[in-house]
């Protein structure tokens, strides 16, 4: 069944677009000529140079933000969007009041109605078009809830909703009383495209598929897609080498798109969608599923429930058309797949993984999953989504938010530079790379995806201090969560540096449901760790090869909001191959901190649990290969000098000849092979005494007596010395000499 009343029905589509101005980092990217060209990896202010405009700019930009915060805020306090709690008993005593009605009288009575209210009204907003409109729809949620506060009732004609940005209330629905609760709206937009599957599905079915599931997602296998999500990058990094040297600016939001559905594609059911360079047939059925899952989801009227409009409309009719093609590809994996299973050897176990196809399905029907099921497509659909659109957008915004602050930048770099340097990453750089993990967190923070969480009760509850009923659709606002200014200090600013590098990984529980990145509670992603190790390594990837920087006349940096946050146009940016300083490998001792952090869920593995000793010892034996390493460095850079030197010497007197040679031996005498039965067609080879010494090749036929320098070069004279070989084939030869 599709939406009754479709998600977000009450801003028409296409108007969920802001800029991002509330502060600095939100603010638009400017096209600024050459000014808006900092480079991400240094930057220097120097009198009136581009920092200090750049830094006027942001003045403006924060007037102007200011001054629309005041006004909304003055439309708020106005009561504009605030119905009149009173309601109908207020009219009557008003009313009564009028007609002359003792006020004792009133109070009496009314005290009664209100005793009777055994529970505070939630605070209510009624929504107004034109305060949604060019904004992405979360951005005014924001601002209602300073003026709201965590929980409150956003009103637009008949239909309501529960705007719930209070971590306390959050953790009730998500987790405490999770039973109580379904997905509501989402699961009805969906189901077209994932059915019953895992994100949409609620009760027994729910239960028993994430069941299935989540065990697929073990350590193992999320180790052994380490190693895709560093060849799929490797893919990206071509392309973008290509952009580099062609001078060529590149959209990066659709990079990532392609980039995460090409992981997704393999890591799923081990199809390689290969669309960094493909854009046909399967690809684009699939973008043509999701662009129409987004475009459900912010449409004013549910037009695909017409059933006359879902056979004329040719958009629908496409989405159907890519729907089978879909379908039948999945089928077709499924069955491939299974003949697999069917002949493989290999014992079904806990951390089973084949390794030619450690794909998700693999795994599920190893297990003996039922292929013929729907629920197996709908799962794997689901999956894909989930896992396609997220990973982009987290990737998307993360090298905005890097564009925008130079210092993270650099300080990323180098944590990568001297951990990764070329290599690929693998598990074990994923404990090290800290600050790469922090800079994800940093940027799931500031834009969570997806930005709300949609749920419906399913019976009456109570919220804080209030009581709902049944049948109440609620937004879990994980934007106001995020960025409220009383969980966090200087919310709004993007400082991986919040997040301890030797803390916990943050999450949902150690943060107490302040900050929401894959949910919480039962209903918690399955593919959070997959997720967070995919962002790093191709963050870890990307930033170690290219500078990244917002191209020159790029469009500004808009939201817009589907199920994840996308851009309005795009993130243009300008791409150019890093030039590396050496690693110069430190020895530094690192700290022996000991890792208090103990049994961390799997989710939160990040830094797992580890023994202190083993941790001890392995820190020594890196130390200590770290200074053999360094000696050997060293060494090889003297000798490297010497050689230099050497060299240079030897080409100087190359190109200072001597004005005479003086032979060292009677080879002369010879003057062809007919001479003495001598070969003269070899070339002494003293021309780099230092480098070469005496470099010699015996003839056979040459007497031992005589010794035989060669070489293939000639040696360039002046003052026709050449005489002195004339015996020779002095084109070719030349005898023993001494260059002075
Ligand atoms: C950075 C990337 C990702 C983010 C930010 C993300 C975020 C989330 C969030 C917030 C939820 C909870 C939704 C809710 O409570 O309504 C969720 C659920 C889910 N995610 Fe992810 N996700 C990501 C990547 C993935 C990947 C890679 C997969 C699959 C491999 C995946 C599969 C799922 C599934 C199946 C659910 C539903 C779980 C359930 O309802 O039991 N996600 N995700």
């Amino acid at each position: 069944m599709a939406a009754t009343v479709p998600l977000l029905q009450f801003v028409p589509a296409k108007t969920f677009q802001t800029k991002l101005r509330s502060n600095r980092l939100l603010r638009p990217t400017k096209q600024r000529g050459n000014f808006g060209l900092s480079m991400i990896t240094c930057s220097s202010s120097n009198g009136r140079g581009p920092d200090s405009v750049d830094n006027e700019v942001k003045t403006v930009e924060q007037l102007i933000e200011e001054k629309r915060r005041a006004e909304l805020s003055a439309r708020i306090s106005s009561g504009e969007f605030t119905v009149n709690k009173s309601g109908y008993p207020s009219k009557l005593r008003n009313g009564l009041s009028k007609l002359g009605v003792p006020r004792e009288i009133l109070d009496v009575l009314f005290n009664w109605v209100d005793t009777h209210q055994d529970h505070p009204k939630i605070p209510e907003a009624k929504g107004l078009m034109s305060a949604v409109q060019n904004e992405a729809f979360f951005i005014p949620l924001y601002e209602l809830y300073l003026t709201y506060g965590g929980i409150f009732r956003l009103t637009f004609g008949p239909k309501s909703f529960l705007i719930v940005s209070e971590p306390a209330i959050a953790k009730h629905i998500l987790r405490d009383n999770s039973k109580a609760y379904s997905k509501g709206i989402l699961a009805e937009i969906l189901e077209f495209v994932m059915g019953k599957g895992l994100i949409p599905a609620d009760g027994e079915i729910w239960r028993l598929r994430r069941r299935a599931i989540v065990p697929a997602l073990h350590l193992k296998y999320v180790a052994a897609m380490i190693n895709l999500f560093g060849q799929a990058t490797e893919r990206l990094c071509q392309k973008l080498d290509a952009a580099a040297s062609d001078g060529e600016d590149v959209e990066m939001e659709s990079l990532f798109s392609r980039l995460t559905l090409d992981i997704i594609g393999k890591a799923l059911f081990n199809y390689d969608f290969d669309s960094l360079t493909n854009d046909t047939g399967i690809v684009e059925a699939v973008y043509t599923v999701l662009r129409e899952a987004e475009d459900r989801s912010v449409a004013p009227i549910p037009v695909w429930e017409i059933p006359i409009w879902k056979d004329i409309s040719p958009q629908q009719k496409k989405v159907a058309k890519a729907l089978k093609l879909i379908n039948v590809t999945l089928d077709d994996l499924i069955a491939i797949c299974k003949r697999m299973v069917d002949e493989e050897e290999l014992q079904f176990h806990e951390e089973y993984v084949n390794e030619q196809d450690p794909s998700i399905l693999h795994f599920l029907l190893a297990s003996g999953d039922d292929v013929s099921s729907k629920q197996l497509r709908d799962d794997l659909m689901t999956m894909l989504i989930a896992g396609h659109e997220t990973s982009a957008a987290v990737l998307t915004w993360t090298f905005y938010l890097l564009s925008q602050e130079p210092r993270v930048m650099s300080k990323l770099q180098e944590e990568v530079d001297s951990i990764l340097g070329d290599r690929i990453p693998t598990i074990e750089d994923m404990k090290k790379l800290k600050y790469a993990t922090r800079v994800i967190n940093e940027s799931l923070r500031l834009y969570p995806q997806p930005p709300v969480l949609i749920r419906r009760s399913l019976e009456d509850d109570r919220l804080g201090d209030y009581s709902i009923k049944r049948g109440e659709d609620i937004f879990i606002c994980v934007w106001n969560l995020h960025r409220s200014p009383k969980l966090w200090d200087d919310a709004d600013k993007f400082n991986p540096e919040r997040w301890p590098l030797d803390g916990p990984n943050p999450n949902e529980t150690n943060q107490n449901f302040s900050y929401l990145p894959f949910g919480g509670g039962p209903r918690k992603c399955v593919g959070d760790m997959f997720a967070t190790y995919e962002n790093v390594v191709a963050l870890a990837m990307l930033v170690r090869r290219f500078n990244f920087q917002m191209a020159i006349g790029a469009p500004e940096v808009k939201m817009t909001t589907g199920a994840t946050i996308h851009t309005t146009e795009g993130l243009k940016m300008t791409v150019t191959r890093r030039i590396k300083p050496p690693i110069v490998p430190t020895l530094e001792m690192p700290a022996f901190e000991v890792d208090t952090s103990v049994g961390v869920s799997k989710g939160d593995s990040l830094v797992g649990p580890k023994d202190s000793n083993q941790q001890t010892r392995q820190r020594k034996v890196e130390v200590c290969v770290w200074n053999v390493l360094s000696v050997l460095v060293l060494a090889m850079c003297v000798c490297f000098v010497v050689f230099i030197v050497r060299v240079a010497e030897d080409t100087s007197r190359l190109s200072n000849p001597p004005d005479r040679l003086k032979m060292e031996h009677a080879a002369g005498s010879g003057s062809g092979s007919g001479s003495g039965g001598y070969y003269y067609d070899i070339v002494v080879k003293l021309y780099f005494p230092k480098t070469y010494k005496s470099f010699a090749r015996g003839r056979t036929d040459w007497p031992s007596s005589l010794p035989l320098y060669t070489c293939d070069l000639k040696v360039p004279l002046k003052n026709g010395s050449q005489s002195a070989t004339s015996a020779f084939n002095t084109t070719k030869c030349m005898p023993v000499c001494q260059c002075d």
